[in-house]
Parts: C-alpha cells; sequence; structure tokens
C-alpha cells in the first residue's frame, strides 16, 4: 500500500494520488482501511481455482480487490515505479507475464524442488520477476505473497506467517529488482517450514 510514482493517472481522482475506487473514498488512509478490510474479507474465503497461469494470477488479484476497485483483476495501464524503480511499462506487462508463468509451468510450479534452499532460490527468481513487471495498479505485493504461499503448498511447504518480516521483504524485493536474489532467498525460506 505504500504510494507510487506515477505518470499522469486517469484512475485517480482529479489532482490526487487517490485512486478513484466503489466506496468513493477520496481521503488516502480511509482508503487504505477500507481496502486492507476487504481484503482482509476475502482473505478468508477460498481462493478462485485455476491452472496457476497469468489468467489465475489475475483471478487472484480480482478475488481479493473486487469491493474496491473495478479495474480488478486488470493489469495497470500507467506507467509506475517504487523508490525511483520503474516497473515493466503497461505495454509489455502481459506478454512478460505470460513469459514468467510459462516458465514456472515448465518448471511444474516447483513441485519438484528437493528442498527448503531450492524451493526459495527458484521462488525467489519467479517473485523477484513478477514484482519488476508489477502487473498491477496497486495489490501487488498481497498478490506475490498469496503467490508464494500456493507454490509453498506444491512444494510440500508450510508458510509460517509468523515468521514474515515486513522490512525484510520489502529490501529483499529492493535488493532482486537490481539484481541480487540473495536476500529474497533467505527471506524465503526463513518462512518456509
Ligand atoms: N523501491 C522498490 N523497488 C522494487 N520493489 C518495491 C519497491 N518498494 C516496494 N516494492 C515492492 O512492491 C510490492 C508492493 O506493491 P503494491 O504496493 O502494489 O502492493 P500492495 O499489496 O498494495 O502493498 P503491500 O505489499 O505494501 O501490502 C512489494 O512486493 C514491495 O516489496
Amino acid at each position: 500500500m505504500s504510494r507510487y510514482d506515477v505518470t499522469e493517472d486517469p484512475l485517480c481522482y482529479p489532482g490526487t494520488n487517490v485512486l478513484r475506487n466503489k466506496a468513493d473514498l477520496t481521503n488516502q488512509d480511509e482508503l487504505d482501511q477500507f481496502e486492507q478490510l476487504m481484503f482482509l474479507t476475502r482473505s478468508e474465503e477460498p481462493l478462485p481455482e485455476g491452472a496457476l497461469d497469468y489468467a489465475h494470477y489475475r483471478a487472484i488479484h480480482h478475488h481479493f480487490f473486487q469491493d474496491v476497485y473495478t479495474w480488478a483483476g486488470q493489469p495497470r495501464q500507467v506507467r509506475t515505479a517504487k523508490g525511483g524503480n520503474w516497473f515493466c511499462y503497461p505495454e509489455y506487462i502481459d506478454a512478460e507475464m505470460h513469459r514468467i508463468f510459462r516458465e514456472l509451468t515448465d518448471e511444474n510450479h516447483l513441485a519438484d524442488t528437493t528442498s527448503p534452499q531450492n524451493f526459495a532460490e527458484r521462488a525467489a527468481h519467479y517473485i523477484a520477476d513478477i514484482n519488476a513487471v508489477h502487473p498491477f495498479r496497486e495489490g501487488n505485493g498481497r498478490c506475490q505473497l498469496t503467490l508464494l504461499d500456493i507454490l509453498m503448498q506444491v512444494a510440500g511447504l508450510e508458510m509460517i506467517e509468523d515468521n514474515i518480516d515486513e522490512d525484510e521483504f520489502m529490501n529483499a524485493m529492493i535488493a532482486s529488482f537490481a539484481g541480487d536474489e540473495g536476500p529474497l532467498v533467505d527471506a524465503i525460506i526463513k518462512i518456509a517450514s
């Protein structure tokens, strides 16, 4: 939910960085609270079924954010950055996401990884790639973590949610953007059992 650097964005209320939303909240703090409440509520429900492909990933985003944004599940159409790191330009998002999920499918969704270390190395690679693409205007971090949870289950591991250190994950994600996936591997190992 941290704010983005965005080029001109028709999804926001005019003159603000606040995303238009179904509750018509124009105050960012109120929107953050509403968004998180809806996300947590939808998290209590079963996730959409799917083939663990890009369409499935979009369906998961739609599931979590359908109460908040009309564009839930749809890729963003504006250029966005965080901390000066510009994510994939919108015109390349679909192709990049299809590529990533094709490669993940070719790796049998990590079902055949041989140890938590091996799993973490492969998962870090995919999560870092997906973060660099950043397909959605908002809600990327929460979808990434959900995908990681699903991949852990596929690999026969369990996510230890209490061990998630948000700052560590954020710093690891930033390092991965710069090409160093090591910290993300370490962060994933800590939450895999
Ligand atoms: N400077 C940065 N460079 C690369 N990735 C970043 C940077 N800052 C944050 N991120 C990553 O972006 C993701 C957050 O994206 P976004 O804000 O769309 O997701 P969210 O689900 O709304 O928020 P959050 O993950 O904070 O709950 C996280 O994975 C975070 O680690």
